[in-house]
């Protein structure tokens, strides 16, 4: 019997069965996934292995794709893609607050400007932004929704190294301060066990691996080694058969 707080509480996202098929090639098939309230999950897999199409349905914009299922997701849902998708001909701020209105909403988007590094570049271009900062008004532009559900796409893949970790701390910061569910996609192993209470392995159209990480001294190697393992990587870097992670 599973623990009286999991009946009590209603997962933020809940897919049963969920099938989604581009010209007849099944890329979901009947998958499941329940994501509660306040969980940072990463989902890993293999280069199309459908992990932007199961984001895509779970964030309502794959109208037109084929496919069956159930999918039950909170109404405040953000996304964040690899690039950062501000408006070239908008200032920062009203990229930011774009759709938004009421009386506060100004005030809110400096706040979350502000949170995530970037007070007093509200007037800029995106054009005068560097990757990262672009990618931090992307954040920002996602918070100010207060988000029940923040689902990121390869959010700091185009990002260098060096930035790519101050995002993650950003990243985990405002998750702890909002607590909103986190769907995050990437390709990276390391950056999903470090930011990640949940690594999700997607393959063959389902969730092949779903993997809870404590975060115990030491054991980044452990689920470094299933995880890789999983994706057909042996811990040696000799690739097995099958598609590589990254080109
Ligand atoms: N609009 C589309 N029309 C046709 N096929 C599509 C479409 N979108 C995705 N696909 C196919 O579905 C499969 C899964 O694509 P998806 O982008 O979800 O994979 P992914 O795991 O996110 O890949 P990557 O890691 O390379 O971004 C791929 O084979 C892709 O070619």
């Amino acid at each position: 019997m599973a623990p009286h707080t999991q009946q009590l509480t209603r997962p933020a996202v809940r897919l049963r069965g969920l099938t989604r098929s581009f010209e007849g090639r099944t890329v979901l098939d009947g998958l499941d996934l329940d994501l509660p309230p306040g969980q940072f999950t990463a989902l890993l897999g293999h280069s199309g292995s459908g992990k932007s199409t199961l984001l895509r349905a779970i964030a309502g914009i794959d109208h037109g794709v084929a496919g069956s299922g159930t999918l039950t997701a909170p109404e405040r849902v953000s996304v964040v893609f690899q690039d950062s998708r501000l408006l070239p001909w908008r200032r920062v701020l009203p990229n930011v607050l774009l759709g938004l209105d009421g009386k506060d909403a100004e005030e809110r988007g400096r706040a979350a400007l502000a949170e995530v590094g970037l007070a007093g570049r509200e007037r800029a271009w995106p054009s005068e932004l560097s990757g990262g900062e672009a990618q931090r008004a992307a954040l920002a532009r996602s918070l100010v929704r207060e988000p029940e559900l923040l689902l990121a796409d390869e959010p700091f893949g185009a990002l260098d190294a060096l930035t790519r970790i101050k995002m993650h701390g950003l990243l985990r910061q405002l998750w702890e301060r909002h607590r909103p569910s986190v769907l995050l996609v990437t390709h990276d192993v390391d950056e999903a066990i470090v930011l990640a209470d949940r690594v999700l392995v997607l393959s063959r159209g389902r969730i092949e691996v779903d993997l809870a990480v404590e975060r115990e001294a030491g054991s980044h190697g452990e689920y470094r080694a299933e995880l890789l393992h999983a994706l057909g990587v042996t811990d040696t870097g000799a690739a097995a058969p099958g598609p590589p992670l990254r080109p």
